[in-house]
């Protein structure tokens, strides 16, 4: 289990991480969202002992990081897959992780095909991988020591669509066997297929969490009209707290019967009217983080 308590981050005034909180359970997959800048990596350098909190707490199993015994036994981490020692195998990598965490050795191979990296891959330096190929190797070396809990930051950085694939089962399959996961990720749709629960962030501050189908079905409704000034006057006149969409349209804090009762009222001619979450999580993403930079958080 995560649980990230009040956590604070400040570099000079302004705070990189603001009171942030939320809970990851065992079983489950959590998706960690936000535009860049937003905090995420923050937050989890902190969750994993690289970054000293300003205020607040982050604990894995009931402690924090820095106070487990043997975090590669609790917590499988990837925070930086190009971080790797570039003149050693992938295979030495693992070897000597596996020696720091007392993990056996016969492990290491099991775990490299886990992670698809095969026996020639393996024995290759580090510094002719591609990146996907690090993530792999990130991947495994965060599975090393069989730990409960995964903190991924953007682990599907670099992977082809197969590989991406390939991830989601594996998260999907260390979760369902009772393991917990957050993982970072700029692929929105990819986190819609794996997660269970979102927490999203913006500017430093969580501004939406909980579980992905709640989260989608109180998304709101998405109303485009012909005239879009005329239908922002009427959605203020009406009280209607709206903001402005993607492509001309509006996401309005109300379901659909009073939002079109309101355009009905003043006689605007609608061409869109519909429930935000039916455009997934990518609509509901631009919705929350709306004014912070999304430009290059949507792919
Ligand atoms: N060591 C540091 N010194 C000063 N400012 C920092 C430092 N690390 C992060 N920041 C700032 O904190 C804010 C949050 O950064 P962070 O890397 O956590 O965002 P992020 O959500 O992970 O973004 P991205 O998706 O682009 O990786 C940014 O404004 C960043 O410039």
């Amino acid at each position: 289990m995560i649980a990230v308590d009040h956590l604070t981050k400040r570099y000079g005034p302004h705070p990189a991480v603001d009171d942030v909180s939320f809970r990851c359970e065992a079983g489950t997959v959590t998706g960690f969202l936000g535009p860049n800048g937003a905090g995420k990596s923050t937050t989890m350098r902190m969750l994993c002992g690289l970054t000293r909190p300003t205020s607040g707490t982050a604990t894995v199993a009931g402690r924090p990081y820095r106070e487990l015994p043997n975090p590669g036994r609790e917590v499988g981490v990837l925070l930086d897959a190009s971080a790797q020692h570039v003149g050693r195998s992938g295979r030495e990598t693992l070897f000597l992780a596996a020696r720091t965490m007392g993990v056996d050795a016969d492990r290491v191979p099991a775990v490299l095909d886990r992670v698809g990296l095969n026996p020639v891959a393996a024995k290759r330096r580090v510094g002719a991988y591609s990146l996907g190929m690090r993530q792999r190797l990130g991947l495994a070396l965060a599975l090393l020591g069989e730990p409960r809990v995964l903190v991924l930051d953007e682990p599907a950085n670099g992977l082809d669509p197969e590989g991406i694939f390939w991830m989601r089962g594996l998260l999907r399959d260390f979760a369902d066997r009772g393991g917990t996961v957050l993982l970072s990720s700029h692929l929105l749709r990819e986190v819609e297929a794996v997660a269970d629960r979102l927490v999203v962030i913006g500017g430093g501050r969580v501004v939406a969490q909980g579980g992905k189908d709640e989260l989608l079905a109180g998304a709101g409704t998405l109303v485009r009209a012909r005239d879009p000034h005329a239908l922002r006057l009427t959605l203020d006149r009406a009280g209607l707290d709206a903001t402005a969409g993607a492509d001309g349209g509006c996401v309005v804090r109300a379901e659909p019967d009073a939002v079109g009762q309101a355009a009905a009222d003043a006689g605007l001619v609608l061409t869109e009217l519909r429930p935000a979450g039916g455009g997934g999580l990518e609509q509901l993403f631009l919705t929350l983080t709306a004014g912070a930079s999304t430009k290059e958080a949507v792919q």
